[in-house]
Protein backbone atom coordinates (compact mmCIF):
# COMPACT_ATOMS: atom_id res chain seq x y z
CA UNK A 1 0.00 0.00 0.00
CA UNK A 2 1.43 3.31 -0.59
CA UNK A 3 1.56 6.20 1.55
CA UNK A 4 -0.68 8.67 1.77
CA UNK A 5 1.20 12.55 0.77
CA UNK A 6 -0.10 13.44 4.20
CA UNK A 7 -2.25 11.92 6.92
CA UNK A 8 -2.02 12.93 10.76
CA UNK A 9 -5.18 12.82 13.01
CA UNK A 10 -3.40 13.03 16.43
CA UNK A 11 -0.46 13.58 17.90
CA UNK A 12 0.19 10.18 19.17
CA UNK A 13 -0.70 7.68 16.41
CA UNK A 14 2.37 5.77 15.59
CA UNK A 15 5.01 8.18 13.24
CA UNK A 16 5.34 6.71 10.19
CA UNK A 17 6.75 9.95 8.18
CA UNK A 18 8.60 13.09 9.71
CA UNK A 19 10.11 16.25 8.13
CA UNK A 20 13.59 17.31 9.88
CA UNK A 21 16.37 19.81 8.83
CA UNK A 22 20.19 19.30 9.86
CA UNK A 23 21.31 22.19 11.46
CA UNK A 24 24.09 23.19 8.89
CA UNK A 25 26.19 26.82 7.80
CA UNK A 26 22.80 28.87 8.87
CA UNK A 27 24.15 28.06 12.72
CA UNK A 28 27.65 29.27 12.41
CA UNK A 29 26.10 32.78 10.34
CA UNK A 30 24.18 33.84 14.17
CA UNK A 31 26.39 36.49 15.82
CA UNK A 32 25.79 38.15 19.31
CA UNK A 33 24.88 40.71 17.54
CA UNK A 34 21.82 38.99 15.59
CA UNK A 35 21.35 36.64 18.28
CA UNK A 36 18.09 38.04 19.42
CA UNK A 37 16.85 38.95 16.24
CA UNK A 38 17.11 35.29 15.13
CA UNK A 39 15.32 34.21 18.08
CA UNK A 40 18.46 32.35 19.57
CA UNK A 41 19.82 32.85 23.04
CA UNK A 42 23.30 31.57 22.30
CA UNK A 43 25.10 30.11 19.56
CA UNK A 44 25.32 26.53 19.35
CA UNK A 45 28.67 24.62 18.50
CA UNK A 46 27.71 23.67 15.08
CA UNK A 47 29.28 19.92 15.47
CA UNK A 48 27.94 18.91 18.35
CA UNK A 49 24.34 20.07 17.52
CA UNK A 50 24.97 18.21 14.07
CA UNK A 51 26.10 15.22 16.19
CA UNK A 52 22.96 15.17 18.54
CA UNK A 53 20.59 16.07 15.39
CA UNK A 54 22.00 12.97 13.86
CA UNK A 55 21.14 10.87 17.32
CA UNK A 56 17.87 11.91 17.16
CA UNK A 57 16.96 11.02 13.61
CA UNK A 58 18.20 7.70 14.29
CA UNK A 59 16.09 7.26 17.47
CA UNK A 60 12.87 8.02 15.26
CA UNK A 61 14.43 5.67 12.12
CA UNK A 62 15.33 2.85 15.13
CA UNK A 63 11.47 3.02 15.69
CA UNK A 64 10.05 2.55 12.41
CA UNK A 65 10.12 6.15 11.43
CA UNK A 66 10.66 7.50 7.55
CA UNK A 67 12.51 10.90 7.97
CA UNK A 68 12.75 13.01 5.41
CA UNK A 69 15.04 16.45 4.97
CA UNK A 70 13.35 19.54 4.36
CA UNK A 71 16.08 20.93 2.36
CA UNK A 72 16.18 17.59 0.38
CA UNK A 73 12.60 18.03 -0.29
CA UNK A 74 12.61 20.91 -1.39
CA UNK A 75 15.53 20.95 -4.19
CA UNK A 76 13.82 17.79 -5.71
CA UNK A 77 10.69 20.56 -5.76
CA UNK A 78 13.09 22.37 -8.31
CA UNK A 79 14.23 20.27 -11.07
CA UNK A 80 12.03 22.46 -13.73
CA UNK A 81 14.75 25.82 -14.37
CA UNK A 82 11.57 27.87 -14.55
CA UNK A 83 9.86 26.71 -11.10
CA UNK A 84 13.42 26.93 -9.65
CA UNK A 85 13.73 30.42 -11.31
CA UNK A 86 10.64 31.55 -9.65
CA UNK A 87 11.49 30.30 -6.47
CA UNK A 88 14.57 32.38 -6.48
CA UNK A 89 12.67 35.83 -7.31
CA UNK A 90 10.19 35.33 -4.87
CA UNK A 91 12.70 34.12 -2.45
CA UNK A 92 14.56 37.38 -3.03
CA UNK A 93 11.93 39.64 -3.13
CA UNK A 94 10.89 38.20 0.41
CA UNK A 95 14.53 39.05 1.60
CA UNK A 96 14.03 42.57 0.05
CA UNK A 97 15.43 42.18 -3.24
CA UNK A 98 13.36 42.75 -6.50
CA UNK A 99 15.49 44.98 -8.87
CA UNK A 100 18.53 46.75 -9.09
CA UNK A 101 22.02 45.49 -9.50
CA UNK A 102 22.32 43.65 -5.95
CA UNK A 103 19.49 41.84 -6.79
CA UNK A 104 20.44 40.96 -10.29
CA UNK A 105 23.81 39.73 -9.09
CA UNK A 106 22.67 37.39 -6.49
CA UNK A 107 20.03 36.27 -8.91
CA UNK A 108 22.75 35.48 -11.34
CA UNK A 109 24.61 33.69 -8.42
CA UNK A 110 22.35 31.37 -7.03
CA UNK A 111 20.66 30.48 -10.24
CA UNK A 112 24.06 29.42 -11.00
CA UNK A 113 24.34 27.06 -8.25
CA UNK A 114 22.23 23.38 -7.99
CA UNK A 115 19.20 23.21 -7.07
CA UNK A 116 20.87 21.23 -3.75
CA UNK A 117 23.32 24.02 -3.36
CA UNK A 118 21.17 27.03 -4.27
CA UNK A 119 18.70 25.57 -1.15
CA UNK A 120 21.44 24.83 1.29
CA UNK A 121 22.53 28.75 0.42
CA UNK A 122 19.40 30.78 0.86
CA UNK A 123 18.85 28.79 4.49
CA UNK A 124 22.54 29.75 5.25
CA UNK A 125 22.37 33.37 4.02
CA UNK A 126 24.73 34.69 1.50
CA UNK A 127 27.33 37.65 2.68
CA UNK A 128 28.30 40.24 1.05
CA UNK A 129 31.65 39.37 0.27
CA UNK A 130 31.14 36.40 -1.53
CA UNK A 131 29.39 38.60 -4.47
CA UNK A 132 32.79 40.40 -4.94
CA UNK A 133 30.87 43.63 -6.24
CA UNK A 134 31.95 46.50 -7.57
CA UNK A 135 29.71 48.85 -6.58
CA UNK A 136 26.76 49.14 -3.50
CA UNK A 137 24.09 50.64 -3.36
CA UNK A 138 23.63 53.29 -1.21
CA UNK A 139 20.99 51.27 1.25
CA UNK A 140 24.47 48.61 1.37
CA UNK A 141 26.90 51.40 1.54
CA UNK A 142 25.20 53.43 4.29
CA UNK A 143 21.87 52.07 5.81
CA UNK A 144 22.86 48.29 6.26
CA UNK A 145 26.86 48.89 6.58
CA UNK A 146 26.82 46.84 9.84
CA UNK A 147 25.15 43.52 8.45
CA UNK A 148 27.50 41.37 6.99
CA UNK A 149 24.72 39.75 5.23
CA UNK A 150 22.68 40.96 1.97
CA UNK A 151 20.44 37.28 2.69
CA UNK A 152 19.74 36.95 6.05
CA UNK A 153 20.29 33.23 7.74
CA UNK A 154 17.44 31.22 8.83
CA UNK A 155 19.26 29.72 11.88
CA UNK A 156 15.52 28.10 12.99
CA UNK A 157 14.83 25.99 9.60
CA UNK A 158 15.76 23.09 11.64
CA UNK A 159 12.43 23.56 13.58
CA UNK A 160 10.62 22.23 10.86
CA UNK A 161 7.53 22.03 13.48
CA UNK A 162 6.45 25.71 12.58
CA UNK A 163 5.98 26.89 9.03
CA UNK A 164 3.60 23.91 8.70
CA UNK A 165 1.81 21.94 10.17
CA UNK A 166 -0.55 18.58 9.16
CA UNK A 167 -4.09 18.07 9.45
CA UNK A 168 -6.30 15.18 8.56
CA UNK A 169 -5.25 14.72 5.33
CA UNK A 170 -3.93 18.81 4.23
CA UNK A 171 -1.66 21.40 5.43
CA UNK A 172 -1.92 24.92 7.25
CA UNK A 173 1.39 27.02 5.50
CA UNK A 174 2.19 29.48 7.88
CA UNK A 175 2.67 33.53 8.00
CA UNK A 176 4.87 33.47 10.77
CA UNK A 177 5.22 36.23 13.71
CA UNK A 178 8.45 37.17 13.25
CA UNK A 179 10.46 38.56 10.38
CA UNK A 180 13.59 36.08 10.85
CA UNK A 181 11.26 32.78 9.86
CA UNK A 182 8.57 34.35 7.34
CA UNK A 183 10.70 32.52 4.63
CA UNK A 184 10.94 29.21 6.09
CA UNK A 185 7.36 28.14 4.62
CA UNK A 186 8.18 29.07 1.36
CA UNK A 187 9.97 26.16 0.99
CA UNK A 188 7.07 24.32 2.25
CA UNK A 189 4.96 26.11 -0.16
CA UNK A 190 7.08 24.46 -3.12
CA UNK A 191 7.50 21.52 -2.06
CA UNK A 192 3.82 20.73 -1.65
CA UNK A 193 3.02 21.85 -4.87
CA UNK A 194 6.30 20.23 -6.55
CA UNK A 195 8.10 17.69 -5.06
CA UNK A 196 6.96 14.60 -6.68
CA UNK A 197 5.82 13.13 -3.39
CA UNK A 198 3.00 15.71 -3.43
CA UNK A 199 2.87 16.46 -6.97
CA UNK A 200 -0.82 15.92 -8.25
CA UNK A 201 -1.93 14.61 -4.80
CA UNK A 202 -4.32 17.76 -4.12
CA UNK A 203 -3.17 17.73 -0.69
CA UNK A 204 -5.90 20.66 0.34
CA UNK A 205 -4.48 23.43 2.30
CA UNK A 206 -6.52 24.54 5.18
CA UNK A 207 -4.96 27.93 5.11
CA UNK A 208 -2.19 29.39 3.06
CA UNK A 209 1.01 31.73 3.81
CA UNK A 210 -1.00 34.90 1.98
CA UNK A 211 -2.07 36.54 5.58
CA UNK A 212 -1.27 39.44 7.58
CA UNK A 213 -2.33 37.12 11.11
CA UNK A 214 0.01 34.59 11.73
CA UNK A 215 0.00 31.00 13.39
CA UNK A 216 2.91 28.92 13.58
CA UNK A 217 2.89 24.92 13.81
CA UNK A 218 4.31 25.13 17.37
CA UNK A 219 0.66 26.32 18.03
CA UNK A 220 -1.27 23.22 16.07
CA UNK A 221 -1.59 20.39 18.19
CA UNK A 222 -3.73 17.35 16.73
CA UNK A 223 -5.84 16.04 19.51
CA UNK A 224 -7.94 13.54 17.45
CA UNK A 225 -9.38 12.85 14.43
CA UNK A 226 -12.20 15.77 14.47
CA UNK A 227 -10.44 18.21 18.29
CA UNK A 228 -7.66 20.35 17.58
CA UNK A 229 -6.03 22.43 20.10
CA UNK A 230 -4.21 25.63 19.29
CA UNK A 231 -2.62 27.81 21.29
CA UNK A 232 -3.03 31.91 21.46
CA UNK A 233 0.09 32.79 21.96
CA UNK A 234 2.50 35.15 21.27
CA UNK A 235 3.26 33.74 17.49
CA UNK A 236 -0.60 32.81 17.00
CA UNK A 237 -3.56 35.41 16.67
CA UNK A 238 -7.21 34.82 17.41
CA UNK A 239 -8.02 35.92 13.91
CA UNK A 240 -5.86 33.34 11.99
CA UNK A 241 -7.39 30.70 14.82
CA UNK A 242 -10.89 31.91 13.37
CA UNK A 243 -9.58 31.74 9.93
CA UNK A 244 -8.61 28.36 10.13
CA UNK A 245 -10.89 26.92 11.93
CA UNK A 246 -13.65 27.95 9.49
CA UNK A 247 -12.03 26.60 6.64
CA UNK A 248 -11.41 23.16 8.53
CA UNK A 249 -15.63 23.07 9.43
CA UNK A 250 -16.43 23.57 6.12
CA UNK A 251 -13.96 21.54 4.44
CA UNK A 252 -13.00 18.76 6.48
CA UNK A 253 -14.08 16.60 9.18
CA UNK A 254 -12.78 19.00 11.96
CA UNK A 255 -15.58 19.99 14.41
CA UNK A 256 -13.66 21.28 17.21
CA UNK A 257 -11.16 23.89 17.86
CA UNK A 258 -9.90 24.65 21.56
CA UNK A 259 -8.18 27.69 21.82
CA UNK A 260 -6.00 27.64 24.44
CA UNK A 261 -4.93 30.77 25.93
CA UNK A 262 -1.00 31.11 26.73
CA UNK A 263 1.29 34.29 28.39
CA UNK A 264 2.93 36.04 25.44
CA UNK A 265 6.80 35.19 25.96
CA UNK A 266 10.01 33.95 24.65
CA UNK A 267 10.21 30.73 26.93
CA UNK A 268 6.85 30.06 26.00
CA UNK A 269 5.98 30.98 22.60
CA UNK A 270 4.24 28.18 21.23
CA UNK A 271 1.50 25.93 22.93
CA UNK A 272 3.94 22.90 22.63
CA UNK A 273 6.40 24.72 25.29
CA UNK A 274 3.93 23.99 27.10
CA UNK A 275 1.49 21.75 26.73
CA UNK A 276 1.99 18.15 24.95
CA UNK A 277 -0.50 15.26 24.23
CA UNK A 278 1.35 11.77 24.78
CA UNK A 279 -1.35 9.24 25.30
CA UNK A 280 -4.77 9.00 24.91
CA UNK A 281 -5.20 10.24 28.31
CA UNK A 282 -2.12 11.82 29.06
CA UNK A 283 -0.66 15.15 28.81
CA UNK A 284 2.30 17.28 29.76
CA UNK A 285 1.67 20.72 31.23
CA UNK A 286 3.69 23.25 32.53
CA UNK A 287 2.54 24.34 35.79
CA UNK A 288 3.21 28.23 34.51
CA UNK A 289 -0.07 28.44 32.13
CA UNK A 290 -2.67 27.61 35.31
CA UNK A 291 -3.98 29.86 37.64
CA UNK A 292 -3.49 29.05 41.45
CA UNK A 293 -7.40 26.76 40.70
CA UNK A 294 -5.62 24.99 37.97
CA UNK A 295 -7.64 26.58 35.31
CA UNK A 296 -6.67 28.73 32.33
CA UNK A 297 -8.59 30.51 29.66
CA UNK A 298 -10.21 28.01 26.51
CA UNK A 299 -12.00 29.20 24.24
CA UNK A 300 -14.50 26.11 22.31
CA UNK A 301 -15.02 27.17 18.26
CA UNK A 302 -17.75 24.68 16.87
CA UNK A 303 -19.78 25.35 13.46
CA UNK A 304 -22.51 27.37 14.09
CA UNK A 305 -25.52 27.88 11.07
CA UNK A 306 -24.16 29.32 7.61
CA UNK A 307 -20.91 29.33 8.01
CA UNK A 308 -20.77 30.96 11.29
CA UNK A 309 -18.62 29.79 14.48
CA UNK A 310 -19.92 29.82 18.02
CA UNK A 311 -17.59 30.39 20.65
CA UNK A 312 -18.21 29.02 24.43
CA UNK A 313 -15.59 29.73 27.03
CA UNK A 314 -14.52 27.10 29.68
CA UNK A 315 -11.34 27.05 31.81
CA UNK A 316 -11.60 23.77 33.47
CA UNK A 317 -8.80 22.23 31.32
CA UNK A 318 -9.61 18.68 32.31
CA UNK A 319 -12.73 18.55 31.91
CA UNK A 320 -12.54 19.74 28.63
CA UNK A 321 -10.38 17.33 27.46
CA UNK A 322 -12.21 14.57 28.94
CA UNK A 323 -15.34 15.42 26.83
CA UNK A 324 -13.70 16.50 23.79
CA UNK A 325 -11.65 12.87 23.91
CA UNK A 326 -14.36 10.80 25.21
CA UNK A 327 -11.68 9.84 28.26
CA UNK A 328 -12.83 9.24 31.94
CA UNK A 329 -9.95 10.32 33.33
CA UNK A 330 -7.27 12.88 32.06
CA UNK A 331 -3.63 12.83 33.73
CA UNK A 332 -2.02 15.52 33.38
CA UNK A 333 1.87 15.87 34.12
CA UNK A 334 3.74 18.86 35.52
CA UNK A 335 6.70 19.66 33.73
CA UNK A 336 9.74 19.11 36.31
CA UNK A 337 7.73 17.89 38.70
CA UNK A 338 5.97 21.58 39.35
CA UNK A 339 8.62 22.62 41.70
CA UNK A 340 9.43 25.93 42.12
CA UNK A 341 12.88 26.03 40.41
CA UNK A 342 12.78 22.75 38.43
CA UNK A 343 9.66 23.28 36.08
CA UNK A 344 10.90 26.56 35.24
CA UNK A 345 14.75 25.42 34.70
CA UNK A 346 13.44 22.17 32.54
CA UNK A 347 10.77 23.90 30.37
CA UNK A 348 13.04 26.85 28.82
CA UNK A 349 14.79 23.67 28.04
CA UNK A 350 11.76 22.33 26.83
CA UNK A 351 11.08 19.65 28.87
CA UNK A 352 7.33 20.05 27.85
CA UNK A 353 8.23 19.25 24.40
CA UNK A 354 7.76 15.87 23.99
CA UNK A 355 7.36 14.24 20.46
CA UNK A 356 5.16 10.83 21.01
CA UNK A 357 6.14 8.16 18.44
CA UNK A 358 3.38 6.02 19.75
CA UNK A 359 0.55 6.06 22.16
CA UNK A 360 2.53 6.52 25.91
CA UNK A 361 5.81 6.69 23.86
CA UNK A 362 8.07 9.68 23.44
CA UNK A 363 11.33 11.16 22.36
CA UNK A 364 12.54 14.22 24.61
CA UNK A 365 15.91 16.00 26.12
CA UNK A 366 18.20 14.29 27.99
CA UNK A 367 18.67 17.46 29.90
CA UNK A 368 15.67 17.22 31.34
CA UNK A 369 15.90 15.00 34.02
CA UNK A 370 13.19 15.04 36.22
CA UNK A 371 10.24 15.64 34.22
CA UNK A 372 11.58 12.85 32.35
CA UNK A 373 11.96 10.56 34.96
CA UNK A 374 8.36 11.49 35.88
CA UNK A 375 6.82 10.73 32.68
CA UNK A 376 8.01 6.96 33.58
CA UNK A 377 6.74 6.88 36.77
CA UNK A 378 3.56 7.15 35.24
CA UNK A 379 4.23 4.75 32.47
CA UNK A 380 5.29 6.24 29.68
CA UNK A 381 8.37 4.82 27.63
CA UNK A 382 11.06 7.73 27.13
CA UNK A 383 13.56 7.86 24.71
CA UNK A 384 16.06 10.43 25.34
CA UNK A 385 18.08 12.24 22.88
CA UNK A 386 21.30 14.36 23.59
CA UNK A 387 20.61 18.62 23.60
CA UNK A 388 23.23 20.42 25.03
CA UNK A 389 23.62 21.96 21.58
CA UNK A 390 19.94 21.82 19.92
CA UNK A 391 18.36 23.45 22.93
CA UNK A 392 20.36 27.04 22.60
CA UNK A 393 17.45 27.21 19.73
CA UNK A 394 14.79 27.31 21.93
CA UNK A 395 12.51 24.02 20.49
CA UNK A 396 12.75 20.17 21.82
CA UNK A 397 12.23 17.46 19.78
CA UNK A 398 8.16 18.32 19.12
CA UNK A 399 9.63 21.85 17.53
CA UNK A 400 12.03 19.92 15.23
CA UNK A 401 9.82 17.48 13.81
CA UNK A 402 6.83 18.15 11.46
CA UNK A 403 5.03 14.51 11.28
CA UNK A 404 3.26 13.92 8.14
CA UNK A 405 2.13 10.79 8.54
CA UNK A 406 0.86 9.04 11.47
CA UNK A 407 -0.84 5.95 11.85
CA UNK A 408 -4.41 6.18 12.68
CA UNK A 409 -5.01 5.50 16.40
N1 LIG B 1 7.36 24.65 18.10
C1 LIG B 1 8.25 25.30 18.80
N2 LIG B 1 8.09 25.44 20.10
N3 LIG B 1 9.28 25.86 18.15
C2 LIG B 1 10.34 26.53 18.77
C3 LIG B 1 10.98 27.50 17.87
C4 LIG B 1 12.14 28.23 18.46
C5 LIG B 1 12.66 29.34 17.61
N4 LIG B 1 13.90 29.85 18.07
C6 LIG B 1 11.64 30.46 17.53
O1 LIG B 1 11.70 31.34 18.38
O2 LIG B 1 10.82 30.53 16.68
Amino acid sequence: MTEPAIHVTSEIGPLKTVILKRPQAEIENITPDTMEQLLFDDIPYLPIAQAEHDDFAQVLRDHGTKVLYMNELAAQALTDPQIKAAFLRQMLQESGFNKGIVYEQLYDYLLNLSEQAMVDKLIAGVRKKELNMEKLTLRDLAEDRANPFLINPMPNSYFTRDPAAAIGDGLSINHMTFAARQRESLFMQYIIQYNPRFKGQNVPVWRDRNHQSHIEGGDELVLSDHVLAIGLSQRTTASAIEDIAGNLFKNSAYDTVLAISIPHNHAMMHLDTVFTMINYDQFTVHPAILNDNAQLDIYILTPGVNGTINISYRNDLKNVLKEVLHQSSIDLLPTGGGDAVVAPREQWNDGSNTLAIAPGEVVTYDRNYVSNELLRQHGIIVHEVRSSELSRGRGGPRCMSMPIVRDDL
